[in-house]
Formats: structure tokens, C-alpha cells, sequence
């Protein structure tokens, strides 16, 4: 594995100035400067069948990745380049988000003993370093013993890695069992004080089979196979000690995390993550992302992870007329402006009003959700679009699976109270939720979150 310090997995990029513009693409964002490329020897004729020929390959040594990794460095390159498992921070939090998201929630199985806990993540830890890396899963597609099926499901390979980059999260029952009285793996004195449950929240309408789980992978990539493949696998991977809970497959990213990345749309028509926590502002990310001494060790440049599964009745929202629509975000539906004026970047002016009314409402989405009304705090988002399909109305079962990393959970309970009055909530619901630390990078040679259990 390279060392070389990527925006993905280890050092934070240079500070950029603050401003309404979006500042050049840091140095140190690519990428494609991690775990090397190495196509499958199938995946290798296809792409010299592909007429890719021209890539190098025949070149010295690593040329030939390095080619085809820098080819791919930049957004919506199509995936070839590898984001590094490894570095102080877990990639797929300030790693510019991808377009593809696989969300999956574990519950370990009953009977499973400290050792196993630490073995399965010993083991997924080996895998998601091959995954990352465009490689397949132990042995790949050839087993063996031909008797036995493959280490490898096989449908990612050719793929290359995609930008895949696999989160791994820990949920408060790991710590004190399903009744909150228990020790079941021996850490619960490791349990840190910030690490309490989400309360119930005044509009919650959610479903168990939707919620929890005591471990989480959040595999996002740009292709969605390769997400997918990641995920089967690591359940598989699992089988005896852990099993899937509930999944949620995401498309288009609903946040940027990076200044160099334009801004989505979510399934409102809006633009969404323009005031998001970036990726190149590495004093808020300690200020707001990274969990510090305030923790135990084990956690420190670790993050907590919180997940919404929010059902967005489309319906409603597409007989709304444009003059309502932005008067619910407070923005501008076309350009993401505030309705106070100026551009998409510029701050809003909540005082800002036009014959004794505001410009901007008050229980609008953006003022509720404005650090200005939660005592300062900032989430970094990373939520994806999400359709399951419709019900037998004939209506979309679509929405935001809204995911956010913060330092402390109390920052998204303080943010989400304050949404109470929020004028988006008559065209949504939240169905489902998990909270789940987030250990750090794990280092060379280390497996994930093995500080836990020293
Ligand atoms: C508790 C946190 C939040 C939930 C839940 C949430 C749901 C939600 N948001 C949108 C769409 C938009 N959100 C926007 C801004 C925004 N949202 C949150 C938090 C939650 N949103 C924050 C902290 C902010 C930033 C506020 C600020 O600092 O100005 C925007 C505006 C554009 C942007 O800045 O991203 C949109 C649009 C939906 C559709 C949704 C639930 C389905
Ligand atoms: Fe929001």
C-alpha cells in the first residue's frame, strides 16, 4: 500500500480561503495516488481488447497504473483510480463523494465471542483492502480447491477499483448489549461518554427493520457494482458471526465534500450540500468532524455516524407551487441562492426583509438548519438519493438516505430538535435511523478499530 497522504485516507488538504467562490481543487485531492491498479489478468485483455493499448501497459513497472490510476484521478472519470483503506481518518468521509452509494446495517449473531468479533474484523479489514484496491476478495474467482465455490463472487472484476471506499461503524449495543445492561465482547468500560442513543424525536415515524445494527459499512463507489459486489461480499465474509440487518442502495450524491466537486440535486430539485463541512477545511473538520481527546484512544480522528432514512412524498412536493418550494428551503430552486439575494455561496441574511416580512423564512430548512440556530455546530453531510421502487397508488418510494459524520452525536440531536418547525417536514418522514462510531484509519498492518480491544 502506498503511503503517499491522500485527501481520501490521510492528511486533510491545505486550508482554502473562505469565500462565495469555489476555490481550485487542492493539491492532494487526486484520487488516484493510493493502492496501485492491478488488472486482473481478464480484466487486462479486456482493456487492451478495448483498445486501450495505448495506455502504457507495455511500460516500465508501475507506469502502467500509474497511467491508467491518473487517467481516472478526476471527477466522473469513470472509476479506475483507488482511494487508500488506510490513514489516519476512514476513507468515504471527506473522500469527495462518490455518485453510488450500498449502505448496510449488521447484527452480530448470538454466541459470537470476543475473539470471533475481533477475527470478523481482522477479516473484513483483509477484504476491504482487496475491494479498495480493485482486487478480488481472497483467491478471486478461482478457488483453491475447485471443489469449493470462489473467495470471490466475481461480478466486480474488470471493474477496478471505482473510487470504492468502505466505512466501518460500531453501534452502542457492540458495547452494552441489546438491554444496555450487558459487556458481551469485554468493552464496555471503553464505551465512550459521548456515545449515547439518539432520542426519539417529535416527528419519528420509524421502523425497526430500518433502524440499527450493531455494526455498518457504508461502501459508496462509481459504479454501483462494484458498491454492491463490496457489500455481498463482506456479508459473506460474515456468515456465523454477523448478518445483514437491513441495506439501502443510494444514486446521486446529495452533498459535495469537496470544493472541487459541483453541487447535487436531490430529489426535490434543489441543490443540496452548498454549505456542507468541505473536505479542504481542515479546521472545521477538527472542529466538527474528527473526535478528539475528549474521547478514549481507540476513537481519536475516528467520526460518528448517523443515518436517516427519510421518505420524501414526491407526490406532494411536485403540486407544490415554485413560490412554496423555495420559501420551504429558503434558496433559490434554480441557482441555490438564499432568498435574501446573491449567488449559491454567498451567506443568507436572516434579516434580510422587504416590507416587514423576511426574505427568508423562519422555519425554513436552511435557517433552522444554520449553525446561526444551533449554537454554532456543523454537520458533514453525505446523504444519497434513494428510490424503492412504488406502492400500489402508483406513488414513488423515494427519498434522502441522509447520512452525516460529526464529532459528537449531540450535534446532529441539537440540529435535528431544531428542525421541529422545519417547513419541510409536511413533505417528509423519517423511517429509519443508526448511529454508529466510526474508529479511525486503521495503519499498516493494523486491522479496523483493533485499538478497541488493547
Ligand atoms: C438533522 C440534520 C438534517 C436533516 C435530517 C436534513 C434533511 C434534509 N435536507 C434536505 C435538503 C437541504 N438541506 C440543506 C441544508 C442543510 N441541511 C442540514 C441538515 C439536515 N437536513 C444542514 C446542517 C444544512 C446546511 C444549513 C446551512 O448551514 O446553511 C439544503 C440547502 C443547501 C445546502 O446547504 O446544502 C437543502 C436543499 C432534504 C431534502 C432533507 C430531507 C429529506
Ligand atoms: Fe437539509
Amino acid at each position: 500500500m502506498a503511503d503517499t497522504p491522500t485527501l481520501a485516507g490521510e492528511a486533510a488538504p491545505p486550508e482554502e480561503p473562505g469565500g462565495s467562490g469555489r476555490p481550485e481543487e487542492p493539491a492532494g485531492s487526486a484520487v488516484g495516488g493510493g493502492a496501485p491498479f492491478r488488472p486482473s489478468r481478464r480484466g487486462l485483455f479486456g482493456l487492451l481488447g478495448a483498445g486501450a493499448a495505448g495506455l502504457a501497459l507495455g511500460g516500465a513497472g508501475g507506469a502502467a497504473a500509474a497511467t491508467l490510476a491518473a487517467g481516472a484521478a478526476s471527477e466522473g472519470a469513470g472509476g479506475r483510480a483507488a482511494v487508500p483503506l488506510r490513514g489516519a481518518h476512514q476513507a468515504g468521509i471527506v473522500t469527495p463523494a462518490q455518485d453510488r452509494l450500498h449502505f448496510a446495517a449488521f447484527s452480530v449473531v448470538s454466541g459470537t465471542s470476543r475473539d470471533d468479533l475481533i477475527a470478523l474484523l481482522r477479516d473484513w479489514t483483509a477484504a476491504a483492502e482487496s475491494l479498495t484496491g480493485g482486487r478480488p476478495v481472497g483467491t478471486g474467482v478461482e478457488p483453491e480447491n475447485p471443489l469449493l465455490p470462489p473467495d470471490d463472487t466475481g461480478e466486480a472484476e474488470g471493474l477496478g477499483p471505482g473510487r470504492l471506499t468502505l466505512t466501518f461503524g460500531l453501534g452502542r449495543e457492540l458495547f452494552v448489549g441489546a438491554d444496555g445492561e450487558g459487556d458481551p465482547y469485554g468493552i464496555r468500560d471503553r464505551l465512550p461518554a459521548q456515545f449515547e442513543p439518539l432520542p426519539s424525536f417529535a416527528l419519528d415515524l420509524l421502523e425497526e427493520s430500518l433502524s440499527g445494527g450493531e455494526l455498518c459499512v457504508q461502501a459508496c463507489a462509481d459504479d454501483p457494482q462494484i458498491a454492491v459486489h463490496a457489500i455481498r461480499n463482506l456479508a459473506r465474509i460474515a456468515v456465523g458471526r454477523a448478518h445483514l440487518k437491513w441495506s439501502q442502495l443510494g444514486f446521486g450524491r446529495t452533498a459535495s465534500t469537496s470544493r472541487a466537486q459541483d453541487t447535487p440535486r436531490n430529489l426535490f430539485g434543489f441543490k443540496d450540500g452548498t454549505a456542507n463541512v468541505m473536505a479542504e477545511e481542515r479546521d472545521a473538520l477538527e472542529e466538527f468532524v474528527w473526535v478528539g481527546e475528549e474521547a478514549p484512544e481507540w476513537l481519536r480522528g475516528g467520526s460518528y455516524l448517523v443515518a436517516r432514512k427519510i421518505l420524501m412524498t414526491i407526490e406532494n412536493w411536485d403540486r407544490t407551487s415554485l413560490a412554496e418550494q423555495e420559501r420551504v428551503f429558503g434558496r433559490t430552486k434554480l441557482e441555490g441562492g438564499p432568498l435574501s439575494g446573491g449567488a449559491e455561496f454567498d451567506a443568507p441574511d436572516f434579516a434580510a426583509a422587504k416590507s416587514g416580512a423576511p426574505l427568508i423564512d423562519p422555519e425554513s430548512h436552511v435557517r433552522l438548519a444554520h449553525p446561526e440556530q444551533n449554537g454554532g455546530v456543523r454537520l458533514l453531510r453525505r446523504g444519497y438519493n434513494y428510490v424503492d421502487g412504488s406502492n400500489e397508488l402508483g406513488q414513488l418510494g423515494a427519498g434522502l438516505f441522509f447520512i452525516s459524520f460529526q464529532r459528537d452525536p449531540a450535534a446532529f440531536v441539537r440540529v435535528q430538535r431544531s428542525l421541529r418547525h422545519d417547513l419541510l417536514n409536511e413533505y417528509i418522514r423519517h423511517i429509519g435511523s443508526g448511529l454508529w462510531a466510526v474508529p479511525p484509519g486503521a495503519a499498516k498492518g493494523e486491522f479496523l478499530a483493533q485499538a478497541l480491544f488493547e
